[in-house]
């Protein structure tokens, strides 16, 4: 079954019935305060359960006219049914020790009633439990839908609980709250269906009746009742109720219930007339009703609670995420067909952020006066008048095709083509995941082997949907097309509502790699640290950049490399000290130095070093050992990161420094070939559980990885783990 049919199934439930899903949740976390309320309520004796159901009943005798009944209610608390010596009928709550009563039955407060009656009935009687009755089934279908649709997002039920990429704040936490609350889920919403089956009396009732043990004999000696062997015997901790006889008469007996039996005792010498065993259905609603309700337990009570507050996010969430996908996926309106275009662009998406990506290129291709259809790899068919085509497709699961194009495989072989086209793959994925990429090299293999396609460009991977990397594929493509595009980006745009105001502190002069050092001072408290990125929109653009930030002195440093047409950074090359800049600060969690690795080694080439000038100063709690290999073209190129360096050096912050030069005289070496030679210091890193960081360009990291990944196997004999790599490169 394909993950579209859980997807469907889930939502389809999830809209039926999300009003009555929102008032239940709500009156039900309301409602899981009352058994926590009522638990805290100071009428638990201490060891009152250990006391012996024979001396209760001494007391209560020796301090009232007359006993009716004795119970132990959900919460532990005793409660007595009396005659007060003055004559009047009284129950409450006692301290069995000295049958003295310690307060009056608790009253549900008026929130409490309201709040049951709307979640057991709407205040519509019957047809509100129906409905209710119903719509708990169907939250019980969502939760099992659910959890078979993070099976197949993540490929199997042995990944249940592996890594989850936090991409996007709903969808990660609409999996990781899943994963904790469904079994809660599931028992909150069978215990109501059960509850209201019983109600409409749906569940078979038992045929169980008292089984006579002795018969009542006439003239027997009167036992006291203290003295009763049972009633010494069992305890309070045994107890649910216990009945006084009304009369002397001898067919008048005591009626103990216990938890899992009901006894008729003979009230003249104690011994057991009849008993009847508690059957299941008994026990599965009385099971139902503290389940549901969380009677007398403080802590399922909580765990009610977080349920009812989960499930509400989960329909924030849920819907959330599906409006994105649509948002994303539906608005794509061809003007061309299959037939009449020159361009086609077949998208393999799971959540539909790839579309995004295809509306760049198709809005950038129809601009250009170009005939395009956008249309998705299950919908793969010939295509009469097409020359070029372009497949996006992320990876899902472990490394499988994402749910729109898992029939790929079967139509390209089964649909003959008439032209030939030329076609290029850009793969969407993460790096965090072992098949980075994956079914996008599989599309591309399945087209290399096909006759009727010829290779344009080869397989471009994109790590966590990076625009500029995307951008710098669409740069090459269109150039190799021969075309000139302009895309518009169509995630974040511009932002500038909420832009501080940074004071230029300095700027560097520019080097022979035109690149140079910019600080800047925040003019307003802000909370960042090193690895964090700066977002800028330079003028008349609503293309943000985003550069990484080394925090310095509680000030920006960023290392920028100018660009002949590049927007921003000309706009940064010209600014002059006490300039303004508008800018924001967007906080990227995964690239902070490691709070808690002994060892860490930071990687990276040109412009990149910036965020580890920042984390070779930084104040660490714990002592940790830093590696920095940095790669440039010359001498030159490090001269102005030098002063940082050295300061690092000398404040005993950085324990080793690697650089290597790609373009001097005496030595041409790259990053890749320094972290080679020190391939045992790799090794001892990665074994003691250190962190790896990388920062540059995107080449260098696929060729750092490399090698890493060949150390691991060499040197370790095992795959490189890719939690112990963090990366931010572009
Ligand atoms: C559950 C899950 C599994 C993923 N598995 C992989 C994977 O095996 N390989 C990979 O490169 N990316 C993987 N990714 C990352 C996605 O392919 C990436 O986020 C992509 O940009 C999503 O695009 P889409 O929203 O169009 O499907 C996974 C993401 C999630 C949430």
């Amino acid at each position: 079954m394909t993950i579209s049919i859980w997807r469907y199934s889930h939502l389809t439930l999830a809209i039926f019935s999300s009003i009555f899903i929102l008032l239940a949740a709500l009156t039900g976390a309301v409602l899981a305060f009352e058994p926590i309320s009522n638990k805290l309520q100071p009428y638990a004796v201490k060891n009152a359960n250990t006391l012996s159901l024979s001396k209760t009943i001494e007391n209560l005798k020796a301090e009232y006219d007359e006993v009716i009944s004795i119970e132990t209610d959900k919460n532990d608390f005793v409660v007595a049914s009396v005659f007060t010596n003055e004559g009047k009928s009284d129950t409450f709550y006692i301290n069995p020790f000295t049958a003295k009563k310690i307060g009056d039955i608790i009253e549900k407060a008026p929130v409490f009633k309201f709040a049951t009656n709307l979640h057991r009935s709407l205040f519509l009687k019957s047809t509100g439990r129906v409905i209710v009755g119903f719509v708990s089934f169907l939250l019980f279908l969502m939760g099992i839908t659910g959890v078979l649709l993070i099976i197949k997002r993540q490929g199997g039920v042995k990944q249940f609980f592996s890594k989850i990429i936090k991409e996007d704040f709903k969808q990660y936490y609409h999996i990781i709250i899943g994963r904790y609350t469904l079994i809660p889920i599931v028992i909150v919403t069978f215990s109501g269906v059960y509850l209201s089956l019983e109600r409409f009396s749906l569940i078979p009732s038992e045929k169980r009746s008292h089984v006579l043990i002795e018969e009542f004999g006439a003239d027997i000696p009167k036992t006291k009742i203290q003295d009763f062997t049972l009633f010494k015997t069992l305890t309070l901790n045994d107890i649910r109720r216990v009945e006084f006889p009304f009369s002397d008469a001898m067919e008048d007996h005591f009626v103990l219930k216990l938890h899992d039996k009901e006894l008729f005792v003979n009230q003249y010498n104690g011994n057991i007339v009849s008993e009847k065993k508690q059957g299941l259905v008994a026990l599965a609603s009385s099971w139902s009703m503290v389940l549901h309700t969380g009677q007398g337990t403080i802590m399922w009570s909580v765990v009610l609670l977080l349920t009812c507050i989960a499930i509400l996010f989960f329909m924030y969430s849920g819907f959330a995420m599906t409006l994105n996908r649509r948002n994303n996926s539906i608005k794509i309106k061809n003007k061309f067909n299959k037939d009449t275009a020159e361009y086609i662009i077949l998208v393999g998406s799971e959540t539909g952020s790839t579309f995004g990506f295809a509306k760049t290129l198709y809005k950038a291709l129809m601009a250009q006066g170009k005939s395009v259809f956008v249309s998705e790899l299950n919908k793969y068919s010939s295509y009469k008048k097409a020359e070029h085509l372009v497949v996006f497709t992320s990876t899902y699961g472990d490394g499988e095709a994402p749910a729109n194009a898992k029939n790929f495989k079967k139509l390209i072989d089964h649909i003959p083509q008439q032209n030939t086209l030329q076609y290029s793959v850009v793969g969407f994925g993460s790096l965090a995941y072992k098949g980075f990429c994956n079914y996008a090299i599989v599309v591309d293999s399945l087209l290399q082997l096909h006759q009727k396609f010829i290779p344009n460009l080869s397989l471009h991977k994109i790590n966590n949907q990076s625009f500029n990397v995307f951008s710098d594929w669409v740069a090459s493509w269109s150039k190799s097309k021969g075309l000139d595009l302009k895309i518009e980006k169509h995630i974040n745009t511009a932002n500038t509502e909420n832009s501080k105001l940074f004071r230029v502190v300095r700027r560097s002069v520019i080097n022979s790699d035109n690149s140079f050092l910019l600080e800047l001072e925040p003019t307003q408290k802000l909370k960042f640290t090193s690895g964090d990125l700066l977002s800028v929109y330079p003028k008349n653009e609503q293309i943000e950049r985003l550069y990484s930030i080394g925090k310095v002195n509680k000030n920006i440093v960023l290392s920028i490399k100018k660009h002949l047409f590049g927007i921003c950074s000309n706009y940064f090359s010209e600014l002059k000290e006490n300039d303004m800049v508008l800018a924001n600060i967007k906080p990227n969690k995964e690239f902070h130095f490691p709070t808690s690795a002994k060892e860490v080694v930071m990687i990276s080439n040109g412009t990149g070093i910036a965020p580890f000038l920042g984390m070779i100063n930084n104040k660490n709690p714990e002592p940790v050992k830093s590696y920095l290999f940095w790669g440039g073209r010359t001498k030159d190129s490090y001269k102005m990161y030098s002063e940082q360096i050295d300061k690092a050096f000398y404040n005993k912050k950085l324990s080793g420094l690697y650089i290597s030069f790609s373009n001097e005289e005496s030595q041409k070496k790259y990053v890749q070939n320094s972290i080679m030679e020190k391939s045992d210091l790799i090794s001892r890193v990665l074994t003691n559980k250190g962190v790896i960081m990388i920062c540059g360009s995107i080449a260098m990291q696929n060729g750092v990885l490399e090698i890493l990944k060949n150390i691991s196997a060499s040197k370790l004999n095992r795959p490189l783990n890719l939690s112990q790599i963090k990366t931010d490169c572009y």
